[in-house]
Parts: structure tokens; sequence; C-alpha cells
């Protein structure tokens, strides 16, 4: 009972030091792996370090004593008797050795083969309503089969390569007596032992082999441990992003907005996908971000939230380096409004007032009023303390949305992040998210990527994206008058705008 205490402290333990790591470092981490890894090595690997802590470590000592002292005592009773009881040890050496020959390789293989089924499991399941929109159904089905038939051919593959090793190490382990009986009567007719020597003879070899038996079991378990292991400190080695502790709060100027210096920027595989950006985002005016799809508009939104740093140049707020920005200050500072808008467990209210814990009710009614939400938060049966988990499959696009400007108006930071995608959502849906994001930027520096014209056609600065390098800035009218990506954007829209349905 203590070690299984133990055990379960210390995976307790073990997780609250992942989730902590998992805030400390880029959040990055978490758009380049997949939600089913990180689950998995949080729940599945960190929960089969409990046998290794509740079983293997407390009972190695007996484990490895027990055969030990009745080996010594056989020997003791009688030398021959005592050679008899390891006969069957050689054969125990050679089935392990063929059991485990490529043990860690396939074990990579299997523990890898498994993840990637978690990782293509949770994917298909999350991605089901697109996967039926765009009548996918089969072929994202078959990358799910293929990933459970991968996991089925590693796993058959290992136990064909594991069976005759693991049959002859049973074989010789569950035969305690086998050169055992026969000696130690022959030895007990010549009149060599006593009526209780012979029974000590006869059962203390059944014990050494049971403990021989768990202790292969146990190297067997430690193999699977080692990658875990692995894993779980790679996670927790992962470099944390170079940031002042919380206390260290930067001076930020207000008159100052978000600037971008001679900034480069890839991704882990190494590619460059920004090569130099140059801008500044004037406090209290809007700057648009447009170009076309994979140019780095995100990529540049998500380098001001910190979810990586540059790798050359800076990236400056208030006139302050992000890097001498603790991370909860500069959580302060921005909200960022995505089309996606995650609802966690707990009501709607819990959930609008993540923007502000300390809201009150009353403020958080004011925030919904004010983002369009709360007369469809009304017509839900239990209204405000509907359970976000339910509701949530009820709620449209646009109306998550709009949930999300509502924390983002009770945050009420001075930096809005805005990737405004409204193409999924209906007229009536985008007229209210409109509105509720007329009432969020009012005063506010915003940093958008655009895709609606009148947006874009609106900022104050716009700012033109082509292959990671900003090729154009400037006003609608300034840019709409020279040729370039921005007016053949404005002749696309135009013609887009002419299309009939007649
Ligand atoms: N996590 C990632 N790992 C590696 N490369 C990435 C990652 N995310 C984006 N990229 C690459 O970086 C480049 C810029 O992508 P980004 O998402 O910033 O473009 P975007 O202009 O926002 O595109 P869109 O308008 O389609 O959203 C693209 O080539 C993209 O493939």
């Amino acid at each position: 009972m203590i070690s299984h205490r133990i055990a379960f402290k210390a995976l307790r333990g073990l997780r609250l030091a992942l989730f902590d790591r998992l805030s400390q470092i880029p959040q990055g981490y978490l758009v380049e792996n997949p939600i089913g890894r990180v689950r998995t090595l949080l729940v599945d690997r960190v929960s089969s370090l409990e046998d290794w802590i509740a079983h293997v470590m407390p009972e190695a000592p007996g484990r490895l004593s027990v055969p030990l002292v009745s080996l010594i005592a056989l020997f003791v009773i009688d030398w021959r008797v005592g050679f008899a009881a390891r006969a069957p040890v050689p054969l125990v050496i050679v089935g392990m050795g063929i059991m485990m020959a490529g043990y860690e390789s396939r074990m990579y293989l299997w523990m890898g083969s498994k993840a990637a089924l978690a990782a293509r499991a949770a994917e298909y399941i999350q991605g089901i309503p697109v996967i039926k929109a765009f009548l996918q159904e089969d072929a994202s089905f078959s990358r799910y089969a293929k990933s459970a038939l991968l996991y089925q051919d590693t796993t058959m593959a290992w136990w064909k390569q594991s069976w005759l090793g693991s049959g002859v190490m049973n074989a010789a382990m569950n035969s305690p007596l086998l050169a055992v009986v026969p000696v130690a009567f022959v030895l007990y007719g010549a009149g060599e032992l006593d009526i209780f020597r012979l029974a000590l003879c006869l059962t203390l070899p059944i014990g050494i082999l049971q403990h021989v038996f768990a202790i292969v079991h146990n190297f067997e378990l430690f193999q699977m441990v080692v990658p875990i292991w692995d894993e779980i400190t790679t996670l927790l080695r992962y470099p944390a992003l170079d940031r002042p502790s919380a206390t260290d709060r930067a001076e930020l100027d207000p008159q100052q907005g978000v600037s971008f210096t001679d900034v480069h920027f890839s991704y882990t595989d190494g590619l460059e996908v920004l090569h130099g950006v140059n801008f500044t985002a004037e406090p209290g005016q809007v700057t648009a971000l447009v170009g076309p799809s994979g140019s780095g508009k995100s990529t540049i939104a998500r380098l001001i939230a910190s979810f990586w740093d540059a790798d050359q140049g800076s990236i400056t707020l208030g006139g302050v380096d992000l890097r001498q920005i603790p991370l909860d200050q500069l959580m302060e500072e921005i909200s960022y409004v995505s089309q996606d808008t995650y609802l966690f467990e707990g009501t709607i209210r819990d959930n609008i007032r993540l923007g502000r814990p300390d809201a009150t009710d009353e403020e958080i009614e004011a925030a919904s009023r004010a983002a369009r939400c709360h007369d469809f938060i009304m017509k839900l049966p239990a209204g405000y303390e509907a359970d976000a988990g339910e509701a949530g499959g009820a709620l449209s696009g646009g109306e998550r949305q709009r949930i999300s400007i509502a924390r983002a108006l009770l945050k009420d930071a001075p930096i809005i992040l805005l990737d405004e995608a409204t193409s999924s959502v209906d007229p009536e849906n985008e007229h209210e998210i409109l509105r509720a994001l007329d009432e969020l930027t009012q005063g506010r520096t915003v940093i958008s990527i655009a895709h609606r014209l009148s947006t874009v056609a609106d900022a104050d600065q716009i700012l033109v994206i082509d292959d990671g390098r900003l090729v154009q800035t400037g006003t609608h009218d300034e840019l709409a008058g020279t040729e370039g990506i921005y007016a053949d954007f404005l002749a696309a829209r135009r013609r887009a705008a002419n299309w009939s349905m007649a």
C-alpha cells in the first residue's frame, strides 16, 4: 500500500512537472505536436511507470536476495543438488538472449506506432464534421485504418520475433525440479540426504525460479520504461522560453506599439519562413496583414504572442524586446482572437470569465451583450449556467467566435491579435461578429489577419506579405493605385463580387 501511495504521488508530481514545463516552453510545441501525442505522453506514458515504481523497485531486494540465499542454502545442503538446481539457468539465458535480440528497436517501433495510432484516432474524431462535409470519410478513415494496421503489424512482428525465445525461457523457468528431483532422490536413496533435507531440496528451487522469472519480467519492463522515460525527459528538458520571472515586470511605453526589426524565423524543420520582416503597428491603430496563403501572416501573429522566439532580429512591444517581458505580463497585454474558439469544461459563464477570473457576473453579462452573445446564451435552457461541453455542440462557429470576443472584451488587453476569418460564417453571424469586433477594437492596437475587404480597406495600415517578406505597406488608397499584390487582390475581390448566381 505504501509503495502504491508513493507511486501515485510520484506520478502526480511528474504530471504537474510536465504541465508546468508545457506552460514555460514555446506554445509552438503544441502546434507542432499532435494533441493526441501530448495526451498519450501525459496520461498513458506516465501511468505506465506505476508498475515500475509500485512493484519493481520495492520488490527488487527480495527478488534478488531470495534466489541467492536459496541457492547458497542448496549448495550448503549438498553441492550436487545446488548444481542441479541451476541446470535450467543456461536455457533461461539462451531463451532470454533470443527474446531480447533487437528488443530496443522493436520497442521504439511499437511505441511509435501506438502513439501514431492515438494521434490519428484523435485527429479522426476531431475532424469528423470536416470529413463529412467534404465527403472524405473513406480517405480519412483509411489513414486511421492504416495506422491501426501498422500498430497491428508491429505488435504481431514483435510477438513473432519473441515467441521462440520466450517459449524456451518459460519452459526452462517452469521446470525448476527437472534435474533436482532425480539427483535428490538418488542421494536420498544412497543415504546421503535425510528426509528433511530432501524436502528442502524439493521446495527451495521452486522459489528460486519464481523470483528469476519476476526478475526477467522486470527486465522486460525496464526496457519499456527506458523509452518512456526518454520521452518524458525530452519534454521536461525542452528549452523554456527565456523570459524574466513574473515579478520582474517590464516598463512598457504605451506610446509605442508592436515593432518588427529584421525578423527572421524558421520552424523546427529549419526552413526559413520569414526573411527579414520590418514594420511597426502603431498604438491605437488597426494594422491589417494580407497576402497569399502560406505567406507567413499567422507566423507573424504567433511570434507576437511568443509562441516561438524569432531566430534573428527583434520584436518589441511598448519599446521593450519581447524577450525582456515576463510571459504573464505579455499575456495581460495581448488578446488573441481566432476563428476556432476552444470551450473548456465548465459553464458558459466560466468560459467567458477566463478573460478575467475576478470579473463579476454583471461584468460577464455586459461583455456578452457587447460581443452579441447574450441573446443566444439566454436561449440555451440553462442560460449562462449551461455546460459548455454540451452546449458547445449546439453553438455555431460564429457564436463560438463571439464567445472568444466576449472573453477578450472582459480581458481588456490593449493589443488585439485577430485572425478574423469569417468565410465559414453565415451573413447573420458575420454581421453580429463585425459589430462585436467593432466594440472590441475601439481604441486598441489591432493586428489583424484580415480576409474581408471592408476590414482591410478601413485599416490604418496594410502590410502585404508575400513568401515571408513584407512587399507593400500603405493605406488602402495608396496601395489600390499601385501595381502589385494588393491591386491584384482587389481585382480578384471585385471579380468575385460581380459573380452572379444566375
Ligand atoms: N508548425 C509549422 N511547422 C512548419 N512549417 C510551418 C508551420 N506552420 C506554418 N508553417 C509554414 O510556414 C509558412 C507560413 O505559414 P503561415 O501559416 O504563417 O501562413 P499564412 O500566411 O498565415 O497562411 P494562411 O493564410 O493560409 O493561414 C508556410 O510555408 C507554412 O507551410
